[in-house]
């Protein structure tokens, strides 16, 4: 992987990705495992930001933070990272790692159930990036769609990996006619949505 940031940015993410790994090898319990992002994935998005220099981001499903760190480097001193999950322990260790990275400041965690978090969002948003439970995010679209910038992105993980999961967001994406869309065979499978 090539990019501009800094070493021990990316020596930091590359020691929380394998201890997410170790952790998710040892642990049977689905909604305890970590699931991070493909670091591939996850440097698609922060290009994404930083080539149209997004600022306001809402991340659905933090884990431990390690996309978390990711889009708040992209999104630079500027930008605001919103991050909601409803495990308040991986929230804590999102908070650790955010501190070591530099980024704490940037990023406000929310904890609770996705959907119900987003009722109470204001916005406006130019970029989101869904990576929950798949099932939620058409509703979570739904609701979010009124506080959208008109120039935004949005971006879901696991469309080749989980394509039943997550067809009734692809659906509810490919209903809005003002939106361009395609699928990035990138990781497990990246749907990005851009509306110009
Ligand atoms: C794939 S992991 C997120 C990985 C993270 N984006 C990363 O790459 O570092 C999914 C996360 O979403 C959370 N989650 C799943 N369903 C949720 C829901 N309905 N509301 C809030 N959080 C949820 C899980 O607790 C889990 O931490």
């Amino acid at each position: 992987m090539q990019t501009s940031m800094p070493q021990e940015l990316q020596l930091l993410l590359r020691h929380i990705y394998e201890e997410g790994q170790q952790h998710d090898a040892r642990t049977q319990e689905r909604r305890e495992k970590m699931l991070l992002l493909e670091p591939e994935t996850a440097q698609v998005l922060s290009l994404l930001i930083r080539s149209s220099k997004r600022k306001r981001i809402l991340e659905v499903g933090t884990s431990a933070g390690y996309s978390t760190i990711w889009l708040a480097w992209a999104a630079g001193e500027q930008g605001h990272i919103l991050s909601i999950d409803r495990e308040a322990q991986k929230h804590m260790l999102a908070d650790a790692h955010l501190r070591q990275a530099g980024l704490r400041e940037q990023v406000t965690l929310l904890c609770g159930d996705a959907t119900e978090v987003i009722r109470d969002l204001e916005g406006p948003f130019d970029f989101v990036f869904f990576d929950a439970d798949r099932f939620s995010a058409p509703a979570q679209l739904s609701l979010l769609l009124p506080h959208l910038e008109r120039d935004v992105m949005l971006c879901a993980d696991n469309v080749l990996s989980h394509p039943e999961e997550i067809a009734g967001y692809l659906q509810a994406i490919a209903a809005l006619s003002d939106f361009e869309h395609l699928v990035l065979p990138v990781g497990k499978g990246l749907s990005i949505a851009y509306r110009t």
